[in-house]
């Protein structure tokens, strides 16, 4: 039997898990669904209701991204994802944190603009945009300062290129119109290099349509 992993077209999260099991050499299958709609299987797998979730050969059930990574790491080491040296390590985990933390941002700005106009609330959708403003400029200096590779650290994939290449291929189709490819020329120079590649090719992320009105 092999595992499987549950996704979602446009997920960022479930993005660096599919590129890290390839990576890694472990078959999995793939079931796409949309976790807002009341058809999700999620909240058999994970209290939380949220995907990505691996399910193992006993149904045992791995979810929250960065935990599922953690997991494949430690049980499945061939094929790493961390660079060598612990502080490497912790340097790439930084950098997802980073990365995943704009996402969040982003799913809070986006359903917040789900709302009827006078419910929105401008200085709240103004804190998360922030919060992606300050991201991609720390982005932009961390790929300046290994600015001799096509990878955020050392000469090699790792977890930083998995969490910044996701967060920046759904940042793109999410908000088309945010122009962050002028205002950082290096990052979308490292961004298009990691597209090139196999992983990020057959993973690209794609819109869904979403059926129950969840705000
Ligand atoms: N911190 C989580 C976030 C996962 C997450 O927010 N997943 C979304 C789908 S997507 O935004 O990745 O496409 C979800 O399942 N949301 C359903 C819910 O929050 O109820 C992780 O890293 O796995």
């Amino acid at each position: 039997m092999t595992w499987t992993l549950i996704s979602a077209t446009p997920s960022p999260y479930a993005r660096k898990v599919r590129i890290a099991l390839q990576h890694k050499q472990i078959p999995f299958t793939l079931q796409t669904e949309v976790p807002w709609d009341s058809t999700t299987a999620t909240p058999q797998y994970n209290p939380l209701e949220k995907l990505p979730i691996l399910i193992l050969d006993d149904c045992t059930a791995v979810y929250e991204s960065h935990y599922i990574l953690d997991w494949l790491e430690t049980k499945h080491p061939e094929h790493p994802i961390l660079p060598d040296d612990v502080d490497g390590k912790l340097f790439a985990k930084k950098i997802e944190v980073v990365c995943d933390g704009m996402c969040d941002a982003l799913v809070i700005a986006f359903f917040e603009k789900m709302r009827e106009k006078e419910k929105q609330s401008e200085p709240w959708k103004a804190r998360q945009m922030r919060k992606v403003e300050g991201g991609l400029r720390q982005l932009n200096t961390w790929v300046e300062q290994n600015s001799n590779s096509k990878f955020m650290i050392g000469d090699s994939l790792t977890l930083a290129d998995l969490a910044a290449g996701s967060f920046l291929g759904w940042f793109s189709i999410r908000y088309a119109d945010y122009e962050w490819a002028k205002q950082y020329p290096d990052l979308k120079k490292y961004h298009d290099g990691l597209e090139e590649m196999e992983f990020f090719k057959n993973t690209r992320p794609s819109p869904q349509t979403m059926k129950d009105q969840i705000v």
